[in-house]
């Protein structure tokens, strides 16, 4: 399957280059089997590159990179040797509904009165036999199925001799088929981009070091290790330690599992308690792949339960319609009634407007800046009631800026940023980057630093030129490592009325001082609780691992807030989601993964942050595409209104359905009429469903209020 499309061997040709900007000419872009949003996935993935497009006009890719040499190499490697996985297998799917087909299926059904009698006949059966050999093979293999109900109104109509009817039925059931796979691949390629693996990194154990490894460069065979709270970046099994792990985003089951050595463990699940050591067996591009693959599969292909729910009432519809058919013949002896009959059923609209309105809806939030991933995504969402929020990074911006710093026990400003900024180095949390980006605009110089250890929603204990050094929350310092920190108290108050978050600094078993970081709130963080209230949310709650003062000076400036929980673990957090959820609350959880994943995964919807970590954008069912939470109110919008369109269309299937069956059954209609009534609604019902959902909510959210 490859090696017949594989490119020539040298396909790709620098046609323009500036110091960090190079395009190539791709002449291989022109093979349609060649899957180019996976392409400009794996380039985006290269460290090092910023910015890909690809032209496919123009046959070229335009990559913005660093300017390093190396970089460079990379991504001409790849253009010049494109990877076996980015040749899709089979691009033309079964092929029956491509549009010339249906538009000429349509200008025959139209031309059939003109056809000389000799040839209609044998050139309608010819193109009914795909319907009727269809019908026929459903029948045997799974019943009476909607197809089979297709089948036979059109068999039928050829036994009368009525071509036009035939041909009609076929043409609109084309049309429908075809409407409803273009919005299928428009769909499953805008997710394949926005899905798209960006760099990150894990942390592995080679020779026996704690190393941290860019995802891409990890082995078969490498130790990965997961702490509590952390996403489990790669499929595998355990090697080392017990925990507990929460799969909720692979299985949909939230009870955590306990696991220990030789267990299996997934990717995209996260450890909840505990530390393992994981032997990879899946890595780099392939569980990249794979996960991309599952989640289009487990997204957008899985049915949503409502959508189940009303397939199967379509489905059961079926053979009453089929019997009624058979039925009317036997006391009629009229077989263009039975026809008339056949050619209504209910399926046809409901099981393809349903999909047609999810694909839809998830276009336009995409293009609102929000990805929900799949039917259950949407349903889930428009469902909401209660939104929980993770504080660092959703409402406030994350961005933490260093206000203060107190030395205590008689060490200098500077020396304190130092310690502590060397601690904090290549941590990702908001707050280690805060300490280290502040020593580096004080162009203070980083010491020496060996071995840390990163304590979860704690902080951080390492040595610092031989010296033990710790820096973290109050708890973590005072509490836990009872270290005396009341000469800072009063300090400290002040600083977090002020709603500073506080750092404590310890250097051998003493407190040696307080940094202050300040989290601003976004500006549209209080209009945005007030939306999603005036939306129909009934609660809104602020879990945060912070202090108290600093939580509550948060909850001051946002009236519409409910709840602020704080001092968290992951686990409590997960564990409030969870005690919200047994109250009977149907929650969302927005979060960035830092700390907050094993909740994410809880809630019933997960919403993750545009720059959470990369598992958790993944395991969650919508993610944030801008910084800017108003997205998450058109988000809920769109689902809220999706649904309601859904169910709009499954009323007038039914209602109208009905109708033509009643006209049918008492023989007002003829097969003819049915034919084009039933099709004609189906697709104007679906037509209803792709641009009821397609409508964008209206532009400023904040209309609705006052
Ligand atoms: N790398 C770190 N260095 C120092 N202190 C840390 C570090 N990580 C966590 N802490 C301390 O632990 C507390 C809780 O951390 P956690 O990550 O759970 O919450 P957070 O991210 O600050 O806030 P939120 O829960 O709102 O996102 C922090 O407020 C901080 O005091
Ligand atoms: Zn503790």
């Amino acid at each position: 399957m490859t090696t017949a499309c594989s490119p020539p061997p040298e396909c790709a040709r620098i046609v323009h280059e500036l110091p960090r900007r190079i395009r190539f000419s791709c002449p291989v872009l022109h093979n349609p089997a060649l899957d180019t949003a996976y392409l400009e996935a794996m380039l985006r993935n290269i460290p090092g590159v910023d910015s890909v497009r690809i032209n496919l006009r123009g046959i070229s890719v335009v990559v913005c990179y660093d300017g390093d040499p190396t970089v460079k190499g990379r991504i001409t490697a790849l253009l010049n040797d494109l990877p076996e996985e980015l040749w899709q297998p089979d691009t033309d799917r079964n092929g029956t509904a491509d549009g010339l087909n249906v538009a000429a299926r349509g200008i025959m059904t139209l031309l059939t009165p003109a056809i000389p009698r000799q040839i209609v006949g044998p050139l309608s059966t010819a193109m009914s036999l795909p319907t009727l050999a269809e019908g026929l093979e459903t029948l045997l293999t799974r019943g009476v199925k909607v197809e089979v109900l297709d089948g036979a109104a059109v068999g039928l109509s050829l036994l009368r001799r009525d071509y036009f009817t035939a041909n009609a039925i076929v043409a609109l059931l084309n049309l429908g088929q075809y409407l409803e796979q273009l919005s299928e691949d428009r769909t499953t390629d805008l997710l394949r981009s926005l899905l798209r693996p960006r760099g990150e990194t894990v942390w592995a154990e080679r020779d026996g070091q704690e190393v941290s490894v860019p995802m891409d460069e990890l082995v078969i065979g490498d130790l990965v290790i997961c702490g509590p709270g952390e996403l489990i970046p790669v499929d595998g099994m355990v090697a080392h330690g017990e925990a507990s792990v929460n799969q909720s985003s692979i299985t949909g089951e939230s009870v955590p599992v306990h696991v220990s050595p030789a267990s299996d463990v997934f990717s995209g699940s996260v450890v909840e308690e505990g530390r393992i050591k994981i032997e990879a067996r899946q890595v780099g591009a392939e569980t990249g792949m794979a996960r991309i693959s599952r989640f289009l599969e487990t997204s957008v292909r899985h049915k949503s339960k409502a959508q189940k729910q009303s397939d199967a009432l379509a489905d059961s519809l079926v053979p009453i319609t089929f019997g009624l058919g058979v039925l009317l013949y036997l006391i009629t002896r009229d077989i263009s009634r039975a026809a008339s009959v056949l050619t209504v059923d209910y399926s046809c609209a409901i099981k393809v407007a349903t999909p047609v309105a999810v694909k839809m809806g998830m276009f336009t939030a995409a293009h609102c800046g929000v990805l929900l991933k799949g039917a259950e995504a949407m349903d889930a969402l428009s469902r909401v009631d209660t939104v929980v929020f993770d504080k660092t990074g959703t409402l406030t911006s994350g961005q933490l800026e260093l206000t203060d710093a107190v030395p205590f026990n008689g060490i200098s400003p500077d020396e304190l940023l130092a310690v502590a900024a060397g601690a904090e180095a290549h941590y990702a949390h908001p707050v280690a980057k805060a300490v280290v980006r502040a020593a580096e605009m004080k162009g203070v110089e980083l010491p020496p630093v060996g071995q840390v250890d990163f304590v979860v929603a704690h902080g951080v204990s390492a040595y610092v030129e031989e010296k033990r050094v710790l820096v973290g929350s109050h708890h973590f310092i005072h509490e836990d490592e009872g270290i005396d920190c009341s000469a800072a108290d009063e300090a400290a108050r002040s600083l977090r009325e002020a709603g500073n978050s506080l750092l404590y600094v310890a250097r051998e078993e003493k407190l040696v001082g307080v940094i202050a970081l300040r989290d601003e709130l976004r500006p549209e963080s209080a209009q945005v609780l007030r939306d999603l209230k005036a939306a129909g949310i009934r609660k809104t709650v602020i879990l945060t691992g912070d202090h108290k003062d600093t939580a509550e000076a948060i909850a001051a400036q946002l009236d519409a807030l409910d709840e602020i929980h704080w001092e968290l673990k992951p686990e409590d957090k997960a564990r409030i989601v969870g005690n919200l959820r047994e109250d009977g609350h149907y929650l969302a959880f927005v979060g960035d993964g830092v700390n907050d994943a094993p909740a994410l995964v809880s809630a019933h919807v997960g919403i993750c942050m545009p720059d959470g970590a990369d598992l958790a954008r993944e395991s969650a069912q919508v993610v944030l595409l801008k910084e800017d939470m108003n997205t998450l109110v058109k988000a809920r919008e769109i689902a809220v209104r999706t649904r309601q369109v859904i169910r709009n269309c499954f009323h007038s299937a039914v209602g109208l359905n009905s109708l033509i069956l009643l006209f049918a059954t008492t023989g007002r209609f003829s097969p003819l009429m049915s034919a084009i009534l039933h099709n004609s609604s189906t697709i104007g019902i679906l037509a209803y469903a792709a641009l009821g959902a397609m409508q964008k909510p209206k532009a400023g959210v904040h209309a609705e209020e006052s």
